[in-house]
């Protein structure tokens, strides 16, 4: 397992707006969708390209680079996970999506599954899991307990905001899955929210409560 935390200037800049007291839920979408889509290109660095002949704009034929391999599926973990789809699937449009439906309990921070939705050809893609917070870990090591018991052998999380107590956690469950980050935070606080943190993010991108 590797564990990226993308220090880009532009990742810095924009999670910093996020952590902002009383940031409006426009601003809060707008920000978790842009850097979802920096974390995305950082992510997908590794796939790999193959040489494909095709005929050029002046008639003849070229060599160009196409991504080759296996195919991905976007994984958002619902609620939260949703503000970060656009801003994935704006560079991987052909992905397919498999959804999954967890919230944490606020008494115990256990995570309670409640709907999952995923591609019949899970075991042949590369899953890309989605959450703005990587807490305890609890959800994310559910999510990833879930996508394997259907079959699927190649797991990437992206993140907002982690804190290093869920990354430990994750690390001891799920050693091959790598972790994209744009900020690894302090700690958690007694409730289970990570300080300094982004608050609770369903919250703000829903604009509930
Ligand atoms: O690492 P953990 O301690 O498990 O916590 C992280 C989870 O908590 C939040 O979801 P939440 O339960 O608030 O659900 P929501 O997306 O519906 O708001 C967050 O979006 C993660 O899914
Ligand atoms: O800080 C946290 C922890 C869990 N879920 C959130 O939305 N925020
Ligand atoms: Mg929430």
């Amino acid at each position: 397992m590797s564990i990226y935390e993308i220090k880009h200037p532009l990742i810095q800049h924009k999670i910093g707006l996020m952590r902002a007291y009383g940031v409006s839920s426009k601003d809060f979408r707008e920000l978790a969708s842009e850097v979802a889509n920096l974390l995305t290109y950082e992510a997908t660095r590794e796939l790999q390209v193959e040489d494909i002949k095709i005929k050029g704009w002046a008639g003849e034929p070229i060599s160009v680079n196409q991504i080759k391999g296996k195919k991905i599926t976007v994984v958002p973990i619902l609620r939260a996970g949703l503000g970060m789809l656009d801003g994935v699937l704006s560079l991987v449009p052909n992905a397919k999506i498999s959804v999954v439906g967890l919230y944490r309990d606020e008494e115990t921070l256990q995570p309670v599954a409640y709907f999952d939705k995923v591609v019949s050809d899970i075991d042949s893609r590369i899953a890309l899991i989605v959450d703005p917070m990587l807490a305890t870990g609890g959800t994310l090591i559910a999510t990833i307990d879930l996508l394997k018991s259907k079959g699927c052998k190649h797991i990437l999380g992206l993140f907002l905001v982690a804190a290093p107590e869920g990354i430990e956690a994750v690390v001891k469950a799920h050693s091959d899955v790598d972790i994209y980050v744009a900020a690894i935070d302090d700690r958690l606080n007694d409730q289970g929210y990570i300080l300094p943190g982004l608050g609770d993010a369903g919250d703000k991108i829903f604009g509930t409560r």
